[in-house]
Formats: C-alpha cells, structure tokens, sequence
C-alpha cells in the first residue's frame, strides 16, 4: 500500500486528501507545518508527498530540497494558489514531478495524476515526451540543459499558464512552443503564430482582434482576429519584445481581463487563448531600459523557458546534421573534418543557419561525391575570424611553426579588436590561454631539443623547476611530443 504525505496548513485541505486517499485505499498521513514535516519523514517512508508552497513557519521549496535528500525515491506534488504559480514551476525544476493548483476544481485530474505518479513513475511519461519530440522533428539530443528544459516544457504544457520562451534567433523557440502546444490538453485546437515585429501598428489592432463589418473604410465584411481564431487554443507571439509600448498595452488588457472588443464592435468577447511568448532580447532587461513593460512581462513569463545557443550544446551537432540530411532525404554524409570545422564555429544563427548550412552542402555535392569534404562548407566556417576558442584551431595550428603561429594569433586578435561586429570576450579569453598553452609548449620543445632531452637541464635554462616543467609537460599536451 502507498503511503502518501499531505502538508497544507488549512485543515479542510487535509481533511479532503483524507477522505479522498484513504478510499481509494492509500495509506495518508496530515501535517500543518514544516516542523510537522520534520517529524513524519523521520517516521515513514513515504512514496509521494503533497506539499503546499506557502507555510506558517517555512516554504513548499524548502520542504522539497529535505524531501529529496531524506527520501530521494518519494515523489513530490505542490499545491500552490495563482500568486504563487511562479514558485510551483521553480518546485519543478527543484525535483516536483508537478503542481496542482487550489482549489482543486477537477478531481478526476487529480486522481489520475496521484495515481500515475504512484503507478508507474516518471518513466513511461519521459518516453511519451521524447516520441512527442521525435513525432515534431524536435532534436533534444543529449544536452543537459535541453533535456531539462524539454522536462519542464512538458510537464507546464498541461497547465494553463503563459510561457515565455527566451533564446537567440534560430534556436528553435516556435519549435519549442509548438512542442508546449502539442503536449497540451488544447492539441486539437488551432496554433496561431504572429510576429509582433512584423504587423505595422495600424492593422495590428485588426489584427488582433478583428473588426466588424463597416468599422472603417474597406471593411466590407467581418473579419475575426488571431484572439477569436486562437481561442481555447494556442497563440504563438513571436518577438513579442518588438511589439510596441501602445501594442503592449492592448495585449496586457486582453491578458488581464480575458476580454476584448472587435474594431467597431460593441459587444465584449471572451477569449479563452493561451500565450506563448517568444523573444530573442533579454526582456527583463528590455524592462530596465523602459522598452517593454513590467506589467506585461509580469503576466507573460509565468513559466521561463531559455534555449541554449547552439554553440553550448555542439555535442549533438551531429545529431542535427543526421536528422537535417534525412530531412533532405539525402544519403550524404559529412566527413570528419568537416564536422571539426561545423564544431569550431560560432553559430551565430544557430540551428536554423546549421540547417541551411546542411542544405547548401547536399545541394553542392549531391552526384559529386558521398562524403561532404570541407570545401563545399561556406567559406566563414572555415574563416580563423569565427572559429571557436579552445580546440578550434588545432586544424590549423598543427601545420603551423612557432613564428607563424605567433603572427597568425596577432592578427586573429587585432582582427577582432578592429571589427565592428560584437565580439564574444569568453572566446577571447579562451584565445589568449590557448596561445599561453602554444609558447609554452613551443618554448620547452625548443629546450628539450638543445638539451637533447634532459629534463633537468631544460629545467634550468628555463629558469623552472623540474617539477613546473613535469607538469607543463602533462599539462601543457607536450608528453607525447618529447
Ligand atoms: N531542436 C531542433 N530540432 C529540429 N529542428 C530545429 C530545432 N531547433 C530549431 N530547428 C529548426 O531551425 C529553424 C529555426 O527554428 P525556429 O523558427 O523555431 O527558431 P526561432 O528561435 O523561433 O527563430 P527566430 O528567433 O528567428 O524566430 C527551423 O527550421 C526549425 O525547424
């Protein structure tokens, strides 16, 4: 028999759990408080506990974090009301398998989510999740940061609360939201996408919310707008950050109230969508430079969902590659080399850049060869101005003698101090140890060779101790060299 744990400081929320648990034959223990929470973990054993996010003497959150150390293999729901919906999706990342919002008004979803969790697990909804994602062409790979944030994506789509999607352009934020939309209960509702940035301020209002027959010159008929058509389904604002402060007004309204009025109409509508928000600008911090209003940003990142660029996560570059050449229904494949050098790039436009990146190859090398070589990459792959730190250079460097390795990284670095683009200062830096790590293996290589070898020697006309020159040897990737 499970044995669940219910922590609400309203009685009449355990009382309920009570009666509703203990029919249906589950083992339930109440408590009011943290300390009370304190007390029955050291007691039992529990396999699921529902923990309120707002406590007398601690916090839902706080509970979770104990929960998991004392009982790792215990599942955990919060119970949260509306103001505190932004802490139930932190509960989630912190390890709850899902929230529940008071007061429950559909116990059958209840029910089934308590026995889900108790039946089988997270496993079989984790594989649902991932056919999902497979079903949408939407490549999660291995990517911590990506597993994590498609988990989380799934396990909100459900609910009904906005999300705001942030990442870089071309990281797949419409892919994402559709995946929101797909593994939610509106999937057979219609997905409408805008773009804020697009629709000119005068036709946005119309656009929104649609016009009545007359309303103006050239309204021969009505027309419904995206929050009629969106209804009870999902609306996609994409670039919501270049909407403008007068379109976020009107926006905000609607999201406030759920209510709106059709250009030249008089009756008030009600409009059951649900927002997915997208931007590729940081919008708290668009909030701070007074271009987008806290209120709206209040309302719509009620769930935050950032993409990683894709040069975070090049581990499942060649992931992408394989779904985009299948994509193409191409048989090519891409030489190691070329990978290397897909793997040194920035990526500026990140999957959407790789994905036209793959097409312009296959189109270049279809009937000529099996095998993509470097040369029908795009010449700024292969550019030393936009390769990645670290590694990258390797393909370059190794056929390079000190002198020229020197001049080459002068002018890699006073290239970009001359460039008007923006320049990434990590990859900067990571440029600057990488040639700390080239004089000094070149220095010693040098020595070893005039001291045929002796270690000590070499030591010394280099004014180190063995000890230092052991370990550049290990550290510095000379070992084998010497
Ligand atoms: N994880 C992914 N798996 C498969 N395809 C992807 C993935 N991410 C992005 N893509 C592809 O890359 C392209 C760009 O994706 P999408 O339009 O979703 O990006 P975006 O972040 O919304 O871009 P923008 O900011 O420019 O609107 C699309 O062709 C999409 O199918």
């Amino acid at each position: 028999m499970s044995t669940i744990l219910v922590i609400d400081d309203e009685r009449e929320v355990g009382t309920f759990f009570r009666h509703f648990l203990e029919e249906k034959g589950y083992s339930v223990k109440i408590g009011l408080s943290g300390k009370d929470f304190s007390q029955l973990i050291k007691q039992h054993r529990f396999d699921l506990a529902l923990i309120d996010v707002k406590l007398p003497d601690t916090n839902g959150l706080e509970l979770l974090r104990q929960l998991k150390l004392s009982i790792p293999s215990c599942k955990a729901v919060v119970m949260t009301g509306y103001s505190t919906v932004k802490t139930a999706v932190e509960a989630i990342k912190y390890g709850a398998s899902d929230y529940v919002e008071k007061p429950f008004d559909d116990i059958d979803q209840l029910e089934q989510l308590i026995d889900g969790l108790l039946r089988s697990g997270a496993t079989s909804a984790q594989s649902d999740m991932y056919k999902l994602a497979d079903t949408l062409g939407f490549i999660v790979g291995m990517n911590k940061e990506m597993n994590d944030l498609l988990k989380l994506a799934y396990k909100i789509a459900k609910k009904n609360v906005n999300v705001l999607i942030e990442g870089e352009t071309g990281t797949g934020k419409e892919v994402l939201a559709h995946f929101i939309h797909s593994a939610s209960m509106r999937y057979d509702q219609p997905f409408i996408g805008m773009n804020c940035g697009a629709v000119s301020e005068t036709l946005l209002e119309s656009e929104l919310f649609g016009y009545e027959k007359g309303a103006f010159t050239g309204a021969v008929k009505e027309k419904k707008g995206i929050f009629e058509i969106a209804h009870r389904g999902t609306l996609f604002l994409d670039e919501i950050g270049e909407a403008s402060l007068a379109t976020q007004v009107k926006l905000l309204r609607v999201l406030e109230t759920g209510e709106y009025m059709r250009v030249g109409g008089e009756t008030v509508r009600k409009t059951n969508t649900r927002i997915i928000a997208a931007s590729h600008v940081n919008l708290a911090k668009a909030v701070e430079e007074k271009t987008f209003r806290e209120d709206l940003l209040y309302r719509l990142d009620v769930v935050k969902l950032t993409i990683p660029p894709l040069r975070e996560r090049l581990e499942d570059l060649p992931l992408l590659i394989d779904y985009f050449l299948k994509k193409l229904n191409s048989s090519l494949s891409f030489s190691e080399e070329s990978i290397a050098y897909m793997k040194q790039y920035h990526w500026p436009g990140n999957v959407r850049e790789l994905f036209n990146v793959v097409k312009r190859a296959v189109t270049l090398a279809e009937g000529e060869t099996s095998v993509i070589p470097p040369s029908y990459l795009p010449e700024k792959l292969k550019s030393l101005r936009y390769q990645r730190g670290t590694v990258e250079s390797q393909v370059v460097k190794n056929e390079m003698d000190f002198e020229t390795y020197v001049q080459w990284w002068t002018n890699h670095i006073l290239n970009m101090w001359k460039s008007d683009e923006n320049v990434d200062l990590e990859y900067v830096l990571a440029s600057v140890k990488e040639m700390e790590m080239e004089v000094s293996r070149s220095f010693i290589m040098k020595t070893l060779k005039e001291t045929i070898g002796n270690r000590k020697e070499a030591a010394k006309r280099l004014n180190i101790t063995v000890r230092k020159l052991r370990y550049l040897l290990k550290e510095k990737g000379v070992d084998s060299k010497v």
